[in-house]
């Protein structure tokens, strides 16, 4: 005999454009953002006797979804997807936890002769504000606010040496190397006892977002990374340090590799360095040109959070 051990369902890639217009100074705001909602609760039996009584249609997810953006605001998005997950388990006894994922894109405000325009804006990079709300009866509200799809490079500061040397290993120690990464970072608040918590916090939600934003870049650029473990860790120490509220930070760095031409060919017999044209010299410091790699890549995860305090 088998059972239904665990089930969650919903509607995901519901996408939701809201603007607000200054009547006043005729300048729009613009949000553009697509949420996924997932309920957990009663529901067995829709799974196991075809019972869809208990089922609310991931049609009517939807529906709620625009009514709530249109009656509520959808900035900050810890507050909207709150706002969301709360009213699934308050409208429905049989629901129990509501996930709300708000995913947020860039439309960046253009400049125009050096002003900013008042309607007319630009996708300024793959980059995404990220925030899961889950609201569980009787357990209050979890967020975790992150960072996705942020693109970066420094083409020195970065070495990676001292590592395991063993019969498997190929790779050369480095002391300058170029460091790329998407950054995927996320903090995770103290868990709020309602809504009116994370209300109570609205101003924190875009400080947070734009502290760990400004130290992740910063980190990154200035840091001379022994590894991309080492520079992760030193994001998540500070951002723990500038956001009191936050429990956990963490970050998944994948390693896009850029690798000097001095591969040999796949039969073994050449090295294809440049050298065999010309005497061209391109690698240890005369490299200048290198080749990108989409894969294999490493994969770097990290969860940083604070130490319990001491007993005396
Ligand atoms: O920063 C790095 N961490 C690693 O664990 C690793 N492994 C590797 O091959 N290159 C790197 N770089």
């Amino acid at each position: 005999m088998s059972q239904l051990s665990s089930a969650r369902y919903g509607k995901d890639n519901v996408r939701v454009y809201k603007v607000h217009r200054d009547e006043k100074t005729g300048v729009h705001s613009v949000i553009e953002m697509t949420v996924c909602v997932l309920l957990e609760g009663d529901i067995e039996t829709s799974y196991t006797h075809a019972d869809n009584g208990v089922v609310v249609a991931t049609d009517s997810m939807k529906n709620t979804i625009y009514v709530m953006a249109k009656q509520h605001p959808v900035t900050p998005p810890e507050l909207f997807a709150s706002i969301v997950s709360t009213h699934f388990i308050e409208t429905y006894p049989h629901i129990h936890a509501a996930h709300v994922k708000v995913t947020v894109h860039r439309w960046t405000r253009m400049t125009i002769d050096g002003k900013l325009h008042p309607h007319s804006f630009l996708r300024d990079g793959a980059e995404t504000r990220n925030v899961e709300a889950v609201a569980r009866k009787g357990s209050g509200i979890t967020v975790r606010s992150g960072i996705a799809g942020l693109l970066v490079l420094k083409s020195t500061g970065s070495a990676f040496h001292s590592f395991i040397r063993n019969e498997y290993t190929t790779l050369p120690e480095v002391w300058d190397r170029i460091l790329s990464t998407e950054v995927d970072c996320g903090w995770t608040w103290k868990t709020f006892p309602g809504l009116s918590a994370v209300m109570e916090n609205i101003p924190s939600f875009d400080q947070a977002w734009q502290a760990s934003r400004d130290i992740t870049l910063k980190t990154f650029a200035e840091d001379n990374s022994a590894s991309v473990q080492n520079t992760m860790y030193k994001m998540c120490d500070q951002i723990l340090k500038a956001v009191p509220d936050v429990a956990a930070v963490d970050y998944s760095l994948p390693n896009k590799h850029y690798f000097e031409i001095d591969r040999w060919t796949e039969e073994l017999t050449t090295k294809i360095d440049l050298s065999w044209h010309k005497g061209l010299k391109n690698t240890g410091k005369d490299a200048e040109v290198y080749v990108p790699q989409s894969n294999p890549n490493g994969l770097i995860q990290c969860t940083v959070t604070r130490k319990p305090k001491a007993k005396l």
